[in-house]
């Protein structure tokens, strides 16, 4: 058994009751062969045992009040996986998905990732599994303010930078944020995604669906294909979503349809997009709403028949796993050529082989999506030098950061033998880095 297979059974046995955990290691470490059969002095540092571990995690009660006085009880965390190159970076997310093993698939991921934008940041991430749909304002509040009175002593501005992630957008970044001030008397740059009347940066509401379309750009156009007149499927309906759509639009692509986790809205002339900013972004509604106002529009209960919707261009931007080897058939059959990750590993690793195979365009996450997190890093850099950046200036960044990860990818796989085949691509240059600073740090 090779050293990397070792090290991958040796996690499927103690980290069992993990899957998301286990299948985000399994399709990373699958790419790294090569590289270890180059470097045999990363086996001797136990340099995979140690990237599999996390520095540290850190579980805590979070118990808050209802609005009628009921006192709650939820579960918060969070995992600092790797500071080789920086300090902790990733998202908090709060949903009642969120366990253990989906916290350390994302903080796992996000290591690579945070590698790959070529900003000094390493990766955690954290969360909770308290849900803030249906709750007020003030409950959410309240919940928020309990998650930080334990979280603040564990962050800092050069220790581990938390951000947004599913459920958790700029009431609650602001929320932490007011919190961790009151507790620690001290205005530094603790989180990303701050609002902009407090340190937060342009673009970074933008950053994520805008770095998935410069990056697909990047992909597409080298294959001779381009956005403009591309029918594209965007699914979610969220912050990284809306602006996918946004960009993508914006180069002459044709989006017909969104979804949320109730179902997918299709819009053959191609989706109006204030209005589900209104419905999303102002309303906090459902898609279902978007057929009520939009005439030509439907509507159909269920998420996952979004993948039967034709198109050249599909890019998931909901959740893990809304992307399988079923849906991934049908796209391939009417003929998609490119599927960019805007969600964090929302294709299953069935899924991602039919792509794969079927020589379709594949670009995952840890890639695609990195303009979320590379802007983050660039609002640090603005809470540092206590100087904002003009929008443009930030897009022109994060437009050259995709650019650049986009060669990195390209680069690595077409060294390791793997041409075009941007997840192993992804994973060795995002790796590399991250390793040859460990083996310089020594056993720690
Ligand atoms: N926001 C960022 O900057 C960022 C950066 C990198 C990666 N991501 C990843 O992108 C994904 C989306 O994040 P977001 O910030 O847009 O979150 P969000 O909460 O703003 O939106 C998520 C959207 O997905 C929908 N959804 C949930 N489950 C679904 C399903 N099964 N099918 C269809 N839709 C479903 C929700 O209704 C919502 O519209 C997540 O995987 C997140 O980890 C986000």
């Amino acid at each position: 058994m090779s050293y990397v297979q070792n090290v991958l059974s040796k996690v499927k046995e103690k980290d069992g009751g993990q899957p998301e955990f286990i299948q985000a290691v399994t399709e990373v470490l699958g790419t790294l062969e090569p590289v270890f059969a180059k470097h045999p002095e990363y086996e001797k540092a136990a340099l995979l045992e140690r990237l599999v571990e996390p520095e540290r995690v850190i579980m805590f009660r979070v118990p808050w009040v209802d609005d009628n006085g009921a006192v709650h009880v939820n579960r918060g965390m969070r995992v600092q996986f790797n500071s080789a190159i920086g300090p902790y970076k990733g998202g908090l997310r709060f949903h009642p998905s969120v366990n253990l093993g989906i916290i350390k698939f994302l903080g796992f991921e996000q290591v690579f990732k945070n590698s790959l934008t070529g900003t000094p940041i390493g990766g955690g991430k954290g969360g909770s599994d308290f849900d803030p749909k249906g709750k007020s304002d003030n409950e959410v509040m309240r919940f928020c303010q309990s998650f930080m009175a334990e979280l603040y002593r564990h962050i800092g501005a050069d220790t581990d930078v938390p951000a947004g992630d599913i459920g958790v957008g700029a009431r609650e970044i602001g929320y932490l944020f007011g919190m961790y001030k009151k507790i620690r008397n001290e205005y530094s740059g603790i989180l990303t995604g701050k609002g902009l009347e407090y340190g937060g940066s342009l673009a970074r509401k933008e950053a994520t669906g805008y770095g998935l379309v410069y990056f697909m750009k990047e992909v597409i156009e080298a294959k001779g294909k381009s956005f403009k007149d591309a029918t594209v499927v965007v699914s979610g309906s969220g912050n990284v979503a809306i602006y996918a759509t946004e960009k993508a639009q914006s180069y002459g692509a044709k989006v017909v349809a969104m979804s949320d986790s109730n179902g997918y809205i299709y819009d053959p002339n191609g989706i109006r997009l204030d209005v589900v900013k209104e419905i999303k972004e102002v309303r906090r509604g459902r898609i279902k709403e978007y057929a009520d106002i939009v005439k030509g529009a439907e509507y159909t209960e269920g998420c996952k028949g979004i993948w039967t919707v034709k198109c050249d261009i599909a890019l998931p931007c909901a959740t893990q796993n809304e992307l399988d080897e079923e849906s991934a058939k049908i796209l391939v059959k009417n003929g998609v050529y490119a599927v960019g990750e805007g969600a964090n590993m929302p294709t299953t690793i069935e899924g991602t082989e039919v792509f794969q195979s079927s020589g379709v365009l594949f670009a995952p996450g840890k890639a695609a999506n990195a303009g979320g997190v590379a802007t983050s890093a660039l609002e640090m850099t603005q809470n540092s030098m206590r100087l904002p950046w003009t929008f443009e200036e930030v897009d022109e960044k994060l437009h050259q950061i995709m650019i650049n990860i986009y060669k990195q990818c390209e680069q690595a796989s077409t060294e390791y033998g793997f041409k075009d085949n941007f997840v192993a691509g992804a994973n060795i240059a995002g790796f590399q880095k991250v390793a040859n600073a460990m083996m310089a740090q020594g056993i720690v």
